[in-house]
Parts: structure tokens; C-alpha cells; sequence
């Protein structure tokens, strides 16, 4: 901020939430500050002579006999007007405010303002890239800034300022490497933002900095060192009795007998026990710490390598590691180490990164690199999950997403420093690695070692590798690539095959002989697409998703037909295979020998990694032979994938294996020294255990122990269940208005509480949350949607954050998320959780049942959806202090022959009622009336 100068803060309350043409001031509210100290405030109600919201008289707490009092604008406006010349104009969403006061001022005959102005909004999420919110009220209780009135003018005039001072303290503190960068980029900004780093970018680069000892400079840029230590565990002795198990909780977490259960069951197992354990632990029981607590005292006791930890997703991950390690290492008597493991794209690449920095982009990647730049002063991992997004729909992720340790280049300047590396370092001396079930099947190898493995939420290990045993080829991919290899080589303008023959670095031959093959991979595979879209792509009127089974025989008949097209492109890959392996050798021997320019390097670089990528894609291709496809029996399938109303639709065709057959053993457990796969629903009701272990690819004799639940479910909780909902699986529609009406009667009748709603299909949410959108309730109450209003992290964080508030959820929501007491007082189940007949994977699990002469539904589907229910009522009750209601809006639980099956997968002591939906209102305000 420059000396001198005044900044007015301004917010501005109006009387409707929505924009409309109607829309009037009702507060106006300025802090000044000058100097960086407040000098003045104005603060006034404003008569809009017309009606105000009901919602703004709620969330502002301004009601209509005070605004009857309040002077007029246009008696204001001179006053205003005055007030505002010659200051910087600051807001929270300065579009906002500094628009609507103009529309202000050029009703009641002034002329705009022509001020600077400064985005606080913009500011913060470049200053403080990693928060999961932006929003006032979350900044102000994040920076603990005075801000008693959340949504009263005032008060959120005077919470901006203080905002913005200490966003400049922030400014102050960044290293003149980074504020050379922000002033560079400072057009991206709203107004003249940007001008904050240029005003601390001048006066910085003049006096001598020193970078600190835990920064590094490379090109410019600046990184935080590796500062990653392990730790020497020391060995302690496992609390034995339950005595010495309270005492190492004292303070800390409160005794629950089943999960002392579950410690001691595992340091037993551990100690003399089985290769692999099966642990059924009820949901809320706290089973994290049930396996971690044994675990590392067996680590401290040196008798194991270290401990792999897999869970079924990256939310999960995360909550590990926010939520249990810290309290881990607060119970434990010594230190540990742990990293976390994702898939190489949820890392950035520094030297993408660099170079996205030097070319061309909108402002809004701009300022999204900004954000990066900052945070890479402090990421330790280089996780882009840090950074909390909504969605990676940037075109700057795919410019910047690592792409795997095999795409480095040694001669990089980034090299050194890059994140993958850093990781893959650290993997050798952590006594904890946290992966998810998708890493864990792809690197079992290098990060087993024969350290203790365990599978958390182990029921999704099975289908996760069935997803990891597929082959996919993409055809459009395979053109991409192959045509942007061609325009390379030929016809590139800035550098193509011609320069490097012209260098002496390509011989004429070796051109000719990659342009060739390429050619014919080019050509053939786009004709063999064609044929097969014409051949098998029937698709039905109004699908979005073409999803298909070929038939073996069908697909056995087609390669046969063409069998000539099918073997010249295998030889073609076969060709462009050791053409790879020649290029990559030549371009190491010239790169050792100092022969290849920049520009050249970088070619083949980007070449080569075209190249590996097309044959990535063309690695499946063996998979068209008449061979292979009579020994894929029952055991493998294929299928076409095809989403039809995307622009340029790929054609995906998927070879995959549908049992395990040995496949987790050979690719996964052979790593390991011990097994312990725990899960909430592990078994299915009515059914063996020999189920799970057929599914997990284990020995049908595996041991199997089950805890006991650990809640006063009829003290802490009850269930309504409706009896007279519009039944889904008949009137779709109907039931979508039903749902929306009831959800917005409940929440009418529940003001304040958290409220999670669970869905069964991303369709419905997302009706659901449209109807939410019209209704006056939205404006007090946050409705947070999975899939529309931020990533899942970012949904679970704020959602915990809030009271209140209403999620609507699907998927992942159902299983593993914590939200104990007030974080979570009402679960509605929209939807029973019966998965979709329709996808490939339940088409052949129903083929293969009714050729077995079995009941798909009694089988499969009934009991998948008692897990599933399952597991979603254990949201609910998560310690033994909360309270809380489950509502089934669902009737078939009801009104269906398998209800009472369903019924029996809710908490078993839960009082259930069946209410109409009348009466269902009724029983719940009386409820949170008690
Ligand atoms: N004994 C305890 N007292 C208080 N908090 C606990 C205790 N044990 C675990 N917790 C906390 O409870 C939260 C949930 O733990 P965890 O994720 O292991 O639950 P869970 O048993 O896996 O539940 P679910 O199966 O429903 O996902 C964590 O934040 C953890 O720190």
C-alpha cells in the first residue's frame, strides 16, 4: 500500500439476494485507512423504499422499521460521493460493490466513480492459496479478525480492512523473486489489485535480500528445499491391559472397549498371528487408531520394515492425515515419520510449470499460476490437493500435471528439486506410507518390501484392481498422438526431422522409416475405429454414455474378417517399439556427448514423449487376436466405451479381467509380510465370509474377526422411514418433486442443523439442488452439492466448518466420512443405494449369476445395498456424546417384501418408525424439540 494514500473499504447490504432491476442499497459502510492504520468509518442505513427480502432481513438482521427511519440515497449520495474522491477503492468482490454503488449513484443523477480499486477476494486466494474457502466469514474466523456481524456492512467493512492489512503484511513478506513475478503478471487482477505487488516489488528491489536458508532459487523461481526427516523409532512396549491403554489415552481420546479390541487383536495377529487377518469393525468405532496404535509399537519394537496404509480414496487419504496422524502422534510415546502416496498427476512438475509461466494465457490460468507461485514457498509435497480447487478444469493442469517419473529429463534445472523424486526418496525411510487402492496396484513392488500392508475400507480393494487388471485403447487418442508426431516430424515449422538431419543428427533412413510406420498406425487405426463405430455403436436415443459388451463372438468374427488390418498394425507397433528404444538411446548418447543444441533436445524430448504415449495407448493391441480373445473364456470381456454427446467423442474399447484369479496375489500381497484388511461391511448380511474372500483374492479359511458396535443407538438416535413416497423405481419424475419438497419442508422445520443428504445418482442430486436454488431457505442456509460447488475435500472441509449447513451427496459420501457430533445432526437417505444394472461391469455380474441359475437381486444387488445403507447410517453417530436422526425418504424400505432386509442393515438398536410424510414433520420438530 502506498504511504499517503487513503484505501476506503466499502460493503454494501441490498434488499434482495439475487441481482434484479429492483435491487436497492439498504446499508453503506466505509473504514479508511490510511497509512495502514484505520482513520475514519462511515456506516449508514439507507431507505429503499421498497420492500426487503425476507432472507436479507434474516441474514443482515436490518428489519423494516429501522430502514423506514434511514435517509434516502439520493440524500446520501453527495455525502458518499465526497467521501469516496481520491481514496482506493477496497472490497470483498470489489465487482460487486464498487458496480452496484455506480448503478446507485447514476440513478439518483451522479456520475460514476472513477476510482482504483482492489480485489480482497483475489488477494487472498494468491496470498493464502491453500484455504478452502474464500468467503468472508471463513477468512475472518481463519485470521482471527475481528468480525462480530457477519453479513451487516459494518462489520464485514471493517473485517475487509483488517483483511487487507494483513494481506499486505503478507506482500511484505514474499521474497523479491516471487514479487518481480506478481508485478510482472499484475494486469490479471481486478482493477489495479495488482498493483499491490508492484508498489512492494519497487520498493524491495533496490535493497540487497537474502533468500532464506529454506528456499532454493532455480531459474528464477523459488522452491522450499527438501527439508523431509525421518525419525529413529524408539521402542516402547505395547499397552497390554486395558489400564495401560487408558492411561495412554488420558486426555487425548475418549475408551471405547471394541476399538481396544481391535489393538489388541492386531498386535496379536502381528505378534504370532496369520500372513493375512480380516477385521469387520463397525462404522465410528475409530478403526484407524484400532490398526495404526499396534502397528507402530510393532515398528518401534523393529520387527517389521514399515507400514503401508491403502485406502479406497484421496478424501480418505486426506483425513488420515488430517485428522488421526496428528492425534497418533499425541497418544504415542515416540516419533514417527509418514508420507503420503497419490498417482503422479495429482503432482505439480516444476519445470511444466516454469515453462507454462513464460508462454501465453488467459487471466484466469494467470492468476491460478500466481496462486502456484506462492504456494510453492511453502508445499512441502507438491500435491496440487493442497491447493483445494473445485475442479481441475484449468487448461493449465494438463500443461503442468506431472506425467511420471520416466518424463524427467536429468538435464533439467528442475530435476533436482522435482516432486516425484523428492517422494520416491523419502518412500525408503518413512515407517508410514498412506496410499489409496489405485497407487497401492500399481507400485505394490517398489513400496511393499515386505512391510506390513494394511487395506482399509478393503471391500473396494476388488473392484479397484479389476479397474487396474483393464487395457483400454483409445482411438481418438491414438490419432492425436499419432498426428501430432506426424506434424512434427514433417511439417513442424519451427523445427521438424529436417533440421535434425540437416544437423547430422538423423539419418535420412531413420526419418523415413518413423514417418512410415507412423503413417501406417495413423491410417489403419482410424479405419479400424470407423468400422467398429459402424459395426457395433447402435446408439439409443437420449444416451449420453454409449457403454457396451461386445459378445466374444461378435469381436471374434470382426478380427477374423479383418485379420490383415488387425497384424499390420501389431507389426506396426512392434516396429515403432524398437524405433522408440532407438530414438531414446541416441538421444542419451548425444546428449552425454554435449552434441544437441536446446532446441533440439527439446524436440526429441517432446517427441519422445509423444511417441511413448501413442504407444501407451497401442499397448492393448495385442488383445486383437484370435488367440488371445478364445482364451479369454469367462474370464475376461470387452467392451466399447463411447461418450456421445461430448464434441469430440473417443472411442474407448476396454479388455478386462472380471475376476481377481490371482491377480492381487501375484501383483499385491506377494510384497508384504503381513495382511490386515479392515472395513465397516466386510461381510455381507446372509452370506459367508467365503464372499469377501474370493473377492480379496484369499484363501476362503483367511481369519475373520468381527467387533462389536460401540453406540447407545436407542438413546442417541432414531429413524423415520416414509411410508408414502411416490414410488421411484415407477414414477421417476414424480418421485424427483416429492424428494424436493420434502428435503425443503424438513429443512424448513430443522432450521440450524447440519444436514447430510445422501443420493443414489449424480442425476437426482443434481435436480434436487436446482429446486434447493428457488427457494428463499438457500439465502441463510449454504447448500454445498458434490460435483457442482467444489472438489470433495473442499465440500467436507466446509461443511465441517458451518453449522447448518445442507450437503448433498453421492458416491464416496456414503462411506468413511467423519463428521461427529454437530458436524452432522440429520442424514436423509434420498435414494435407497441399489447400483445401476446398466453398467458393464453389473451386466456381466448378472450374466454370470442367472447362468448360474441365481437371483441377481437376492444375491447381488439386495445385499450390495444393505453394505451400502450400511455404511451411509454410520455417518451419523460418531461418538458417544452425539445425536442425531436418520430419515428414509425412500418408501420401498416400507412398503417392499426386502424392506425388513434393508431395515436390518440400519444401527440394530436404533428405534425405526414408519411415518407418513405428514407425520414425518411432526415427529421431527418434536424430536429436536427434546
Ligand atoms: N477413541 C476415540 N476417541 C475419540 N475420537 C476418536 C477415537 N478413535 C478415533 N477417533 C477419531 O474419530 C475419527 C474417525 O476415525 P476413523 O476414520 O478411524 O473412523 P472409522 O472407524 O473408520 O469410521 P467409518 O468406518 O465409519 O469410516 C478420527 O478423527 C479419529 O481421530
Amino acid at each position: 500500500m502506498k504511504s499517503g494514500q487513503t484505501y476506503a473499504v466499502v460493503d454494501v447490504e441490498t434488499t434482495e439476494v439475487q441481482p434484479d432491476g429492483q435491487r436497492r442499497l439498504i446499508q453503506f459502510s466505509c473504514v479508511f485507512l490510511k497509512n495502514r492504520r484505520v482513520i475514519n468509518k462511515f456506516n449508514t442505513l439507507v431507505n429503499p423504499q421498497t420492500s426487503v427480502s425476507l432472507e436479507i432481513q434474516q441474514l443482515t438482521g436490518i428489519t423494516p422499521a429501522q430502514l423506514n427511519k434511514a435517509p434516502l440515497f439520493s440524500d446520501l449520495a453527495a455525502t458518499i460521493y465526497s467521501l469516496l474522491q481520491n481514496t482506493v477503492f477496497v472490497a470483498h468482490n470489489i465487482n460487486f460493490d464498487y458496480n452496484f454503488l455506480n448503478q446507485e449513484l447514476e440513478r439518483v443523477g451522479y456520475p460514476s466513480l472513477e476510482l482504483e480499486g482492489i480485489d480482497t477476494v483475489q488477494l487472498a486466494q494468491v496470498l493464502l492459496p491453500t484455504l478452502p474457502s474464500f468467503k468472508l466469514s471463513y477468512l475472518s474466523s481463519y485470521l482471527n479478525l475481528d468480525h462480530r456481524h457477519p453479513h451487516q456492512a459494518d462489520s464485514d467493512a471493517l473485517a475487509t480492512a483488517q483483511l487487507l492489512l494483513l494481506l499486505q503484511k503478507r506482500i511484505d513478506q514474499l521474497p523479491v523473486e516471487t514479487l518481480a513475478t506478481l508485478a510482472e503478471f499484475q494486469t490479471c487482477f481486478l482493477h489495479q489489485t495488482g498493483k499491490l505487488f508492484v508498489t512492494a516489488y519497487q520498493q524491495k528491489c533496490h535493497q540487497p535480500q537474502q533468500l532464506p536458508a529454506y528456499l532454493v532459487k532455480v531459474n528464477d523461481m523459488l522452491i522450499r528445499r527438501d527439508t523431509y526427516q525421518s525419525v529413529s523409532l524408539q521402542a516402547a512396549v505395547y499397552p497390554q491391559s486395558s489400564s495401560d491403554k487408558q492411561q495412554l489415552f488420558a486426555g487425548l481420546i475418549e475408551w471405547r472397549q471394541p476399538q481396544a479390541e481391535m489393538m489388541d487383536v492386531i498386535h496379536q495377529a502381528l505378534n504370532q498371528g496369520p500372513p493375512a487377518l480380516l477385521i469387520e469393525a463397525p462404522t465410528g468405532l475409530g478403526k484407524t487408531l484400532g490398526y495404526l496404535v499396534p502397528i507402530m509399537y510393532q515398528l518401534a519394537a523393529g520387527k517389521s520394515n514399515g507400514c503401508v496404509v491403502s485406502t479406497a480414496t484421496t478424501a480418505l487419504q486426506t483425513q488420515i492425515v488430517d485428522r488421526v496422524l496428528p492425534l497418533l502422534q499425541q497418544l504415542l510415546p515416540f516419533n514417527f515419520s509418514a508420507i503420503v502416496l497419490k498417482g503422479s498427476w495429482h503432482y505439480l512438475s516444476l519445470a511444466k510449470f516454469a515453462a507454462s509461466l513464460k508462454q501465453l494465457q488467459s487471466g484466469q490460468s494467470r492468476l491460478l499460476q500466481l496462486r502456484i507461485l506462492v504456494w510453492l514457498l511453502t508445499s512441502k509435497t507438491g500435491d496440487l490437493d493442497e491447493l483445494h480447487l473445485t475442479k481441475y478444469q484449468d487448461p493449465l493442469f494438463d500443461q503442468i500435471r506431472h506425467t511420471g517419473l520416466e518424463s524427467l529429463n536429468p538435464a533439467d534445472p528442475f530435476y533436482e528439486y522435482d516432486f516425484l523424486r523428492r517422494q520416491r526418496q523419502h518412500i525408503a525411510k518413512a515407517d508410514l506410507l498412506i496410499t489409496n487402492h489405485a497407487y497401492l496396484l500399481q507400485h505394490a513392488q517398489q513400496i511393499g518390501q515386505e512391510r506390513i500392508l494394511v487395506v482399509d475400507e478393503a471391500q473396494h480393494l476388488a473392484p479397484n484392481a479389476l479397474m487396474a487388471s483393464r487395457q483400454e485403447i483409445d482411438f481418438d487418442q491414438v490419432k492425436i498422438c499419432s498426428d501430432t508426431l506426424l506434424v512434427m516430424a514433417q511439417s513442424q515449422p519451427a523445427f521438424s526431422f529436417k533440421d535434425l538431419i540437416s544437423q547430422g543428427i538423423l539419418s535420412p533412413a531413420s526419418a523415413q522409416e518413423m514417418i512410415r510406420v507412423l503413417r501406417v498406425i495413423d491410417h489403419r487405426t482410424w479405419a479400424v475405429r470407423e468400422e467398429i463405430i459402424e459395426r457395433f455403436v447402435v446408439a439409443e436415443k437420449g444416451t449420453q454414455i454409449f457403454e457396451k459388451l461386445l459378445p466374444l463372438r461378435q469381436i471374434y468374427g470382426f478380427i477374423k474378417e479383418n485379420v490383415g488390418e488387425f497384424k499390420t498394425i501389431a507389426t506396426a507397433f512392434e516396429q515403432l517399439t524398437n524405433l522408440y528404444f532407438q530414438f531414446e538411446d541416441l538421444t542419451t548418447q548425444l546428449q552425454a556427448a554435449r552434441r544437441l543444441d536446446k532446441v533440439a533436445q527439446n524436440f526429441l524430448i517432446e517427441f519422445l514423449d509423444w511417441l511413448k504415449q501413442l504407444l501407451d495407448q497401442l499397448a492393448a493391441w495385442s488383445n486383437f487376436n484370435l488367440q488371445q480373445i478364445e482364451n479369454f473364456k469367462q474370464a475376461k470381456f470387452i467392451w466399447l466405451k463411447l461418450p456421445l454427446t461430448h464434441d469430440a467423442a473417443h472411442l474407448h474399447v476396454i479388455f478386462g479381467a472380471f475376476q481377481m484369479h490371482g491377480f492381487l496375489q501375484a501383483k499385491v500381497y506377494q510384497w508384504f509380510s503381513q495382511l490386515l484388511f479392515v472395513g465397516a461391511t466386510l461381510s455381507l448380511p446372509g452370506k459367508q465370509q467365503q464372499f469377501i474372500c474370493q473377492q480379496l483374492d484369499l484363501p476362503s479359511k483367511t481369519p475373520f474377526v468381527k467387533l462389536p458396535g460401540m453406540f447407545d443407538y436407542q438413546r442417541q438416535a432414531i429413524g423415520l422411514m416414509v411410508s408414502d413416497a411416490p414410488d421411484i423405481s415407477r414414477q421417476q419424475t414424480a418421485y424427483a418433486a416429492y424428494v424436493s419438497q420434502m428435503i425443503i419442508k424438513i429443512l424448513q422445520v430443522t432450521p440450524g442443523r447440519q444436514t447430510l443428504i445422501l443420493f443414489n445418482s449424480q442425476n437426482m442430486l443434481e435436480k434436487v439442488y436446482q429446486r434447493l436454488q428457488d427457494v428463499t431457505l438457500t439465502a441463510t442456509r449454504k447448500v454445498l452439492a458434490q460435483g457442482i460447488t467444489g472438489s470433495n475435500e473442499k465440500i467436507i472441509k466446509n461443511f465441517m466448518l458451518g453449522s447448518g449447513m445442507i450437503l448433498l451427496g453421492t458416491g464416496t459420501f456414503w462411506e468413511g466420512i467423519d463428521l461427529p457430533q454437530s458436524q452432522l445432526e440429520q442424514l436423509i437417505i434420498a435414494q435407497l443405494p441399489f447400483s445401476s444394472p446398466d453398467t458393464v461391469i453389473n451386466q456381466l455380474r448378472f450374466n454370470q449369476l442367472r447362468q448360474a441359475k441365481k437371483s441377481t437381486f437376492w444375491e447381488l444387488s439386495l445385499p450390495e445395498a444393505m453394505q451400502r445403507l450400511q455404511q451411509g447410517a454410520g455417518r451419523l453417530i460418531r461418538t458417544a456424546n452425539d445425536h442425531g436422526v436418520l430419515i428414509v425418504l425412500d418408501s420401498r424400505i416400507i412398503t417392499r417384501k426386502y424392506g425388513c432386509w434393508l431395515q436390518a442393515a440400519l444401527p440394530a438398536k436404533m428405534p425405526l418408525k414408519a411415518v407418513t410424510s405428514e407425520e414425518m414433520l411432526s415427529k421431527l420438530t418434536k424430536f429436536w424439540q427434546n
